[in-house]
């Protein structure tokens, strides 16, 4: 059996005093696409740069492709592509002549130009690296990462900053290389970004793995029943009309007094017709008039903001 693409125990990094990753596990398995995902300051650019061999950790153990990426970096090299925030190219490297020396040194390179041409560079082949817009230098730092047709891809923050098409672009090409069998392991903060590529999600705050699961396992086991109504209503009331092992929690304040209410149950049956019934009941028993009432599963932002306690776009 192929060993997972990635392995992490107990990975510990100090810059100083900062702890930036305590004690973080995770596997990314072979074939997938592992999103370690994170508000700023979580930890991820510290693991992704350890597991591409580029910083030694403090303690703990990361196997990539089965070696330790600090002893076994020249077996690595042709395996693996990394796209790091800092891309590490030369400020006067033209796109198209950079790209066409990096895949010089692969066996069976894509083709340049064709990379070129699907990441929206063409009309950049002239372009020195210090002339392209940020968006542009992300890309062909993509580009650079997997012109040699790696087996395992890291991606640090792959669509940070870019326009919506050039996301699309980016989101197509990790679907590709995916089906493919490519291995990715990429950091996001962008939830929308991880719901849509990951396989398996690793949740990160303050350096530790605070959930681990595929979209699906992390956000599946509970729904809830949302709906907007006055900051004033009466929930203990409505709590009492539901059956035992209910909940009702606040999501939001708006400016207005309104809130967004959710409500959740243990209840056998759990939230089917006859509980929305039993609610809506209620509703028109007290003369509360809800407004976008409706049942919806959680979202993988939900489970980072009960997980951590904020909210990943403002963190
Ligand atoms: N070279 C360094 N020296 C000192 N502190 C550092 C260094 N690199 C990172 N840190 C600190 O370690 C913590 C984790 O940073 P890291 O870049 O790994 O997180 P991140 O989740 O990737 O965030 P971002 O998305 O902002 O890069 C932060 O508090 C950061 O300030």
């Amino acid at each position: 059996m192929s060993p997972p693409a990635v392995e992490v125990v107990d990975l510990v990094k100090r810059y100083g005093p900062t702890t930036a990753v305590d004690r973080l596990s995770f596997t990314a398995p072979a074939g997938t696409v592992t999103a370690l995902l994170g508000p700023n300051g979580a930890g991820k650019t510290s693991t992704i740069e350890i597991c591409e061999g580029f910083r030694g950790a403090d303690s703990g153990s990361v196997r990539v492709l089965g070696l330790d990426p600090r002893r076994a970096g020249n077996a690595l090299k042709p395996r693996v592509g990394a796209m790091t925030q800092a891309a590490g190219i030369p400020t006067g490297a033209r796109t198209g002549e950079w790209l066409r020396l990096m895949a010089s040194f692969h066996a069976r390179p894509v083709s340049p130009d064709l990379l070129l041409d699907r990441l929206g560079l063409a009309a950049a082949q002239r372009t020195p690296f210090r002339r392209l817009s940020g968006g542009q230098q992300q890309r062909l730092s993509l580009a650079c990462a997997v012109v040699g047709r790696p087996e395992l891809l890291f991606l640090d923050e792959p669509t940070a900053g870019l326009d919506p098409q050039a996301r699309m672009a980016t989101w197509d090409l990790v679907g590709e290389l995916r089906s493919a069998g490519v291995s990715i392991v990429l950091t996001t903060h962008y939830m929308e970004e991880a719901e849509r590529l990951a396989d398996r999600v690793v949740i990160i705050d303050h350096g530790r793995t605070v959930a681990d699961g595929s979209t699906a396992d992390l956000t599946a086991d509970r729904q809830e029943l949302r709906f907007g109504a006055d900051a004033g209503l009466d929930t203990e009331g409505l709590l009492t009309a539901l059956p035992a092992a209910s909940s009702i929690d606040v999501l939001h304040t708006g400016a207005d007094g309104r809130c967004l209410y959710a409500i959740a149950t243990g209840a056998p049956g759990g939230l089917g017709p006859e509980f929305v019934a039993t609610v809506t009941t209620w509703f028109a028993a007290n003369g509360v008039l809800p407004a976008d009432l409706r049942v919806q599963r959680r979202t993988l932002e939900d489970v980072f903001l009960e997980l951590t306690g904020r909210d990943l776009r403002e963190s």
